[in-house]
């Protein structure tokens, strides 16, 4: 049982991830460089956060080109989990294992702040740890965050519960729906926004984003 933490060149929250599920859980984790596309040997990926190629023309736009992309399609294809967190949910739409996008917030400014995100059902994988309705404090830091879909995608994600988070109370960016989270119609790729890497340390005061990866990991002990 292995989980791999790719990493591009600009990502910035690869050791944070690291330290999740290595440091905290205790699983065995290997950072893989973007260019390395053997990825056979990883029951689990996570995408983090960052800013991949500088976020030129669009945040993942560059990144998604990379060979180890090709691995994370066919392992989100054979049912592995895949994770993207901030610029790795920007990768993941762009890479299309998730629909929609992620556009420029909508007052144009990069947001960095605590803000309260609902949990929207108890979804195997992600979110079984939390109840349905249960209100996060997580940690977002984007310029582009601004989730976007047509509305006959966004009609089918909501139909189908796909939205597994949503910011609450407040928008910070303006996205559709208040959507902050989503995951494909399988189940096993999941993007968000909030950032619950940097919520699961007690020793950062917040752990509202333990349970995530702790219902990952008992999904990967039972593979
Ligand atoms: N680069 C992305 C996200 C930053 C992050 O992943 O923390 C943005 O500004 O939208």
């Amino acid at each position: 049982m292995k989980v791999g933490v790719i990493v591009f060149p600009g990502s910035n929250c690869d050791r944070d991830m690291q330290w999740v599920f290595q440091g905290l859980l205790g699983l065995p984790t290997r950072m893989v460089w973007h260019q390395d596309s053997d990825l056979g040997d990883l029951d689990a990926i996570v995408i983090p956060g960052g800013f991949s190629y500088g976020d030129y023309l669009r945040c993942g736009a560059i990144a998604r080109f990379s060979p180890a992309m090709r691995s994370v399609i066919e392992a989100a294809e054979q049912g592995k989990p895949v994770l993207g967190v901030c610029n790795g949910f920007q990768i993941l739409t762009e890479a299309g294992l998730l629909p929609g996008a992620l556009i420029r917030n909508q007052n144009l400014h990069f947001v960095c702040d605590r803000v309260p995100v609902k949990v929207e059902r108890s979804a195997r994988l992600w979110t079984e740890g939390y109840a349905a309705g249960q209100v996060l404090n997580l940690p977002i830091a984007h310029g582009e965050g601004r989730y976007y879909a047509d509305p006959d995608t966004l009609k089918q994600i909501e139909d189908k519960g796909q939205v597994l988070f949503r910011y609450e109370g407040s928008n910070p960016n303006g996205s559709w729906n208040q959507i902050a989270g989503i995951c494909n119609d399988r189940g096993n790729v999941l993007g968000m926004m909030p950032h619950p890497e940097r919520a699961a340390d007690a020793a950062l005061g917040n752990t509202d984003g333990l349970a995530l990866f702790q219902a990952m990991t008992a999904a990967l002990v039972s593979v």
